[in-house]
C-alpha cells in the first residue's frame, strides 16, 4: 500500500518533513539530545563531520568517531516532539521514499538519549549519571498506538493505587531499556534508575513559581513508591516516549541522564555544561 502525501510528507528535495533529512543522511547509531546547542557539543568530539542539517528545533550532525558512523539529533523538549523524531527517523530507514511503501527488510536503529534530569531521591548527587533501566510515562503517548501487552501492568496498577492517580490524567505506562544496548553503558560511573517522564517542567514536575500544582502531595508519593525494591529515581520529559516508540518500531533505545537538579535537597548543578560534557564523552567512549 502506498502512503499518501498527507501521511508520509516528503519535502521537494526528497527529505522527510520536519527533520529535513534524506535517508542517506543518518547513521544507524543515533544520539538524541533535547537542546540543539548540545548537538555541536557532541559532534565536536567526532573525528570528521560529514553532514550538518536542521529545521526548527531538529538539528542533525552525522560524522565519524573512531571509525564508527554516528548521528546526533536534537529533539527539542517533550514526548510530542519525540513522536515526530522517532517516526521520521524510522521512516528514513524503513520506508522506501521512491515507492512510498514499507521496505520488506527492517533496519533497527540504536537510539541513545543524552539528556538532563532532576533526581527525586536524596542520595542521588547532582552532576552524577543515571541510565533509565525503566521509564514510567505520564505523557500518554503509548496509548495513541495499537500494541499488545506492552508495559508492566502489575507495577503500573500498584503505582496508580499507591498514588491515587487522578482519572483525568493519562494512565501511566512503564517500559524498559533495550538490554543489549544498555550493556555497553553499564559501569560503576552510571547508576541504574527508574525515570519518570512528565508532560511539563513546572506543574507536572511539582515546581511552584506563581502557579500551584494541583496535587503537590504526589511529589512525595513518587519518591516513596516502591515495587519489589524498584523506586522512581528521576524526572525528565522524553524517555518514556523514546522507549515506547522504539519498542513499537523495533529499535533499541537507552536513556542516559545527567542529573542537574536534586529536588529533595533543592540543589542545582554549579557546572551543568561541564557535567553534560562528561556524559557525552562517556557515551562516545562506549559507542566507538
Ligand atoms: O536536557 P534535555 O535533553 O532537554 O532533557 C531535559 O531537559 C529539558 C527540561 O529542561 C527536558 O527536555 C528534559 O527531559
Ligand atoms: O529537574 C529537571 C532537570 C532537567 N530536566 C527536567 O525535566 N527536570
Amino acid at each position: 500500500m502506498q502512503l499518501r502525501p498527507a501521511e508520509l510528507i516528503i519535502n521537494d528535495d526528497g527529505s522527510i518533513y520536519h527533520l529535513n533529512l534524506l535517508p542517506e543522511d543518518i547513521a544507524t547509531t543515533i544520539i538524541t539530545v533535547g537542546d540543539p546547542d548540545r548537538v555541536h557539543q557532541v559532534s565536536n568530539y567526532f573525528d570528521r563531520i560529514e553532514l550538518k542539517k536542521g529545521k526548527r528545533e531538529f538539528v542533525t550532525h552525522t560524522g565519524i568517531k573512531n571509525g564508527k558512523r554516528i548521528s546526533v539529533i536534537s529533539t527539542g523538549i517533550g514526548t510530542d516532539n519525540i513522536d515526530i523524531v522517532l517516526n521520521e527517523l524510522d521512516a528514513l530507514v524503513n520506508i522506501d521514499f521512491s515507492t512510498r511503501t514499507l521496505k520488506s527488510k527492517h533496519t533497527p536503529l540504536n537510539i541513545i538519549r543524552i539528556g538532563t534530569s532532576g533526581a527525586i531521591q536524596p542520595n542521588i548527587p547532582v552532576d552524577s549519571f543515571l541510565i533509565s533501566e525503566y521509564a514510567i510515562g505520564f505523557d500518554g503517548l503509548l496509548h495513541f498506538y495499537e500494541h499488545k501487552n506492552l508495559g508492566y501492568t502489575n507495577i503500573e496498577d500498584a503505582f496508580i493505587t499507591y498514588c491515587d492517580w487522578n482519572a483525568n490524567k493519562a494512565r501511566p505506562y512503564i517500559l524498559k531499556y533495550a538490554d543489549n544496548l544498555a550493556k555497553l553503558f553499564i559501569d560503576n560511573r552510571i547508576r541504574l534508575g527508574f525515570t519518570a517522564t512528565n508532560t511539563g517542567f513546572y506543574g507536572p514536575q511539582y515546581r511552584q513559581l506563581r502557579l500551584k500544582p494541583s496535587q503537590m502531595e504526589l511529589m512525595q508519593k513518587l519518591s516513596s513508591f516502591s515495587y519489589q525494591n524498584l523506586q522512581i529515581t528521576n524526572l525528565e520529559m522524553e524517555t518514556s516516549g523514546i522507549y515506547a516508540l522504539a519498542h513499537l518500531l523495533g529499535h533499541h533505545a537507552v536513556s542516559l541522564n545527567c542529573i542537574l537538579a536534586n529536588r529533595e535537597t533543592g540543589e542545582f548543578s554549579k557546572t551543568p555544561s561541564e557535567s553534560v560534557d562528561e556524559l557525552i564523552k562517556f557515551c562516545l567512549g562506549r559507542l566507538s
